[in-house]
């Protein structure tokens, strides 16, 4: 059985990342994660009796920590998707987001390149590094073109600035040590076990209560959607049969404008809730102050991934959305959880 370190998997995608592997059934995942607000362990209550999901709570950057878990557990992959995400929270507090996504990453690469360099030719052939990272490296496009994984890095905001310096780490501890990295940027994703305050979950949250739903400036900037099974799917398929030192774009090809998601969901939220007081749901929306610097579009040319490793999203933007959404209404509980922060103090295994 294959054992992966999986870390920042009590997040929204390595969670969802952690419930592929349990599902698909023959890996072991070590689970490091420093649950920060943003890390649930609700979303692995699923797996707290399962030998084959070990949770320890515990920061990327804790070298003696990572050094032992790699060695304790003899890894044979790391998946990173352990990172400060939120663009907004970038804008007013960006020295987490280089504790973690910068500094965080190179500890960890360091830490896996000592493990790496120890183990036999066999395994040491084996052994991958994926790092997760995001489209926002490459900046913001005009109406037209796309991102492509030779696209000139221009990071826009402190969050966007730290994953680029993460991915240039992430490269040069190939180029340099030759350790076997893979890195994916990915489009903007939504589905399952999202902290509400990103777009789709922070509106449906919203416009359940009956609030105003906020929208920055007017509403056009564009992204491009990604339901986060199909991301994690992709990333497996990277893991298994990406080439060493390549770079992977994933993307849904589904733009849609800010405005164009919540007026969908307004319509899908109308349709499932038909006695809600607060139908019809669009009259709450709210055009409110742009984010600085606030990027205008992303698309992402998805190419690679597809003609080399045949991988393919399988939801279109309006069944993954409309799961999404019955899912955000089937566990309203999670939300408010996470909300109000009554999980924390509830710790699922070892503590670190
Ligand atoms: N959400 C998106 O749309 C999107 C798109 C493309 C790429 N990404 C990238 O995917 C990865 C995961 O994103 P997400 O949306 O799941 O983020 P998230 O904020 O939901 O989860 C991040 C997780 O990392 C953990 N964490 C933070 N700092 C840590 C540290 N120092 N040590 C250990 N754990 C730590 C948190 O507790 C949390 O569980 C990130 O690297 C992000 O940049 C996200």
């Amino acid at each position: 059985m294959r054992t992966l370190l999986v870390t920042g998997g009590a997040g929204f995608i390595g969670g969802n990342f952690v419930h592929l592997k349990m599902r698909q059934g023959d890996e072991r995942v070590i689970n490091l994660d420093k649950l920060t607000y943003a890390g649930n362990p609700d979303t692995l209550a699923g797996f707290r009796d399962d030998p084959r999901h070990v949770f320890i709570e515990g920061d990327i950057g804790n070298q003696a920590l990572v050094g032992h878990l790699l060695r304790e557990y003899q890894v044979d992959a790391v998946v990173n998707f352990a990172a400060e995400s939120h663009v907004d929270r970038s804008i007013d507090g960006p020295a987490a987001f280089i504790e973690t996504n910068v500094l965080g990453t190179f500890s960890l690469l360091d830490s896996a390149k000592s493990y790496w360099n120890a183990l036999d030719a066999g395994r040491r052939e084996a052994f991958r590094f994926l790092h997760v990272s995001t489209d926002e490296v490459y900046g913001s496009l005009g109406p037209n073109g796309k991102f492509t994984e030779t696209t000139a890095y221009a990071p826009n905001s402190p969050y966007s600035a730290s994953k680029a310096a993460s991915d240039h780490l992430v490269r040069s501890w190939h180029h340099t040590y030759g350790l076997p990295v893979l890195t994916t940027n990915c489009s903007n994703n939504y589905g399952p076990y999202q902290f509400p305050e990103k777009l789709i979950p922070l509106m449906i949250a919203k416009a359940l209560a009956g609030e105003p739903l906020p929208i920055y400036g007017d509403g056009g900037n564009i992204r491009d959607w990604l339901y986060v099974e199909d991301h994690c799917r992709a990333i497996d398929r990277v893991l298994e049969a990406g080439r060493p030192g390549e770079v992977y774009n994933i993307g849904g090809d589904s733009e849609r404008t800010n405005l164009e998601v919540v007026d969908t969901l307004c319509r899908l939220l109308d349709e499932a809730v038909p006695d809600s007081p607060h139908r019809p749901h669009d009259q709450l929306k709210q055009f409110v102050t742009d984010r600085p610097g606030h990027d205008r579009r992303y698309a992402i040319d998805a190419t690679k991934i597809q003609t080399e490793l045949g991988w393919q999203p399988t939801e279109t933007f309006e069944t993954g959305l409309a799961r999404t959404l019955a899912w955000y209404l089937d566990n309203q509980a999670w939300t408010q959880r996470v909300t109000d922060g009554s999980y924390r103090g509830e710790r699922l295994g070892g503590q670190a």
